[in-house]
């Protein structure tokens, strides 16, 4: 077990690059998986352009542009791309910052595979490398009227550093005191209908006869700033979250009685009457599903205001994720490296083509501990600095 040799990959520097146009700067990296070949490719004459991806069928030989969702990576002078399974392509940016040089391209992950039968045409979609373990963003839902909104703005008001808001998109119209962007993303019905079938959305829901939905960017705009990222959403696309790659802490606000909620709405102000009635009728349902047993790891009761808080915050203390960063803080991997990768490791042979030399350096990525991918972000990547590594019966170790 582990004795196999190691994978050589070759890395698309300048020198060895496929496909690199000295003309216009253009290189490019392939990689096949089963009938398809990817081929990622950029241009560093273009800094606000982004890394492309081609796809050619083997099957039919035909070249097509796939639809590429989440952040995409701009292009750096080179980049190397490893096949990490049949669903991934790691690609190691060189000459990037330090948080900005570990993407992971999927090809046919879960989240593409339904996103290419919802597009109906080829799919790839980009989610970038995090190292270490960040919070996990919050899910907050509850009825109308519950509280949910004053709960999340004194949280934010408290901590304007920890927590940040993910702005949803919604069909309706905005209430007097809504900031177009602060408070949501107000849009129009084919808008964003046309957004959802470019897989521009995490999770939609229709609510209240509107549609409200999170944008993948809504939630990256959050965790880009370094963030925790609480999310206002209904019980459907708490129940979309949980089944998508997103780890969240799910938490369901009741109110201590149907009459207080109803009391809450109405002297809220902001619904007409036929709304607060829908919005009534509706409260049953999500109340029966809040509180049934799978969905919600916490349910918390918003009688007296500051109680529900105070227990709001014990929760979150309780459950936040330990932010363990192994990421050297040199972390820059040059034109000119190699890279190999054996089971779970890959290791960067940073400068002299990869021989070694006083001024070689070797960092290893270790991907055992992978979690999300995209929409969103891959976390949980180590990086290690030092070396040199050998291989061990274990796979790859450092002596
Ligand atoms: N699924 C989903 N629900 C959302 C989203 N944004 C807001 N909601 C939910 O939509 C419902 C109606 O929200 P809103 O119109 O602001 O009314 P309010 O709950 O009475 O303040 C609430 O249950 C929100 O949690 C979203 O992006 N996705
Ligand atoms: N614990 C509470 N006790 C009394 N009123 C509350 C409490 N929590 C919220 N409210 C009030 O109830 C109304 C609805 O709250 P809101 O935060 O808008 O609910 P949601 O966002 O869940 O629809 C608001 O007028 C708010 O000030």
């Amino acid at each position: 077990m582990g004795e196999e040799a190691p994978e050589l990959i070759s890395n698309t520097d300048r020198n060895s690059v496929l496909g690199y146009d000295p003309e216009s700067k253009d290189y490019s990296s392939s990689i096949a998986i089963g009938d398809k070949i990817y081929v990622v490719g950029g241009s560093d004459d273009d800094a606000n352009a982004s890394i492309s991806v081609k796809v050619f069928d083997k099957l039919n030989g035909k070249w097509s542009n796939p639809t590429v969702l989440g952040t995409k990576p701009t292009p750096s002078k080179g980049h190397s791309a490893v096949l990490i399974n049949m669903e991934q392509i790691l690609i190691i940016k060189s000459d990037s910052s330090p948080d900005d040089c570990i993407w992971f391209l999927e090809v046919d992950t879960q989240f593409v595979k339904q996103q290419r039968q919802l597009v109906g045409a080829e799919v790839v979609a980009w989610s970038k490398g995090i190292t270490g373990d960040a919070p996990k963003p919050i899910v907050i839902s509850g009825p109308s009227g519950v509280g949910k909104g004053t709960l999340i703005a004194k949280l934010m008001k408290e901590y304007p550093t920890t927590f940040g808001f993910s702005v949803s998109h919604t069909t309706r119209a905005p209430r007097e005191k809504e900031v177009n962007g602060v408070h949501y993303h107000f849009t129009e019905r084919n808008i964003m209908e046309k957004d959802i079938r470019d897989g521009k959305f995490l999770e939609t829901a229709a609510v209240h006869g509107n549609l409200y939905g999170t944008s993948i960017e809504a939630v990256e705009a959050v965790t880009n700033a370094g963030k925790r990222c609480i999310l206002d959403i209904d019980v459907q696309g708490a129940r979309s979250v949980r089944a998508s790659s997103l780890e969240a802490i799910f938490i369901f606000i009741c109110p201590p009685s149907f009459e207080e909620l109803e009391k809450r709405l109405r002297s809220r102000g902001t619904e007409t009457e036929e709304q607060v009635q829908k919005r009534l009728r509706n409260a049953k349902a999500e109340l029966d599903q809040g509180t049934s047993p799978g969905l919600f790891d916490h349910i918390l009761v918003n009688g007296d205001l500051e109680t529900c808080y105070e227990n709001l915050k014990k929760l979150l203390a309780l459950e936040e994720g330990i932010d363990v960063s192994y990421q050297p803080d040199n972390f820059k991997v040059p034109l000119c490296h190699s890279v190999t990768k054996k089971d779970h490791k890959v290791l960067i042979h940073c400068g002299n083509n990869g021989l070694e030399s006083e001024t070689a350096r070797t960092f290893m990525l270790d991907l055992s501990l992978l979690k999300g991918s995209a929409p969103g972000r891959t976390r949980g990547l180590y990086i290690s600095a030092g070396g040199p590594f050998t291989e061990n019966v274990n796979g790859m170790g450092q002596v």
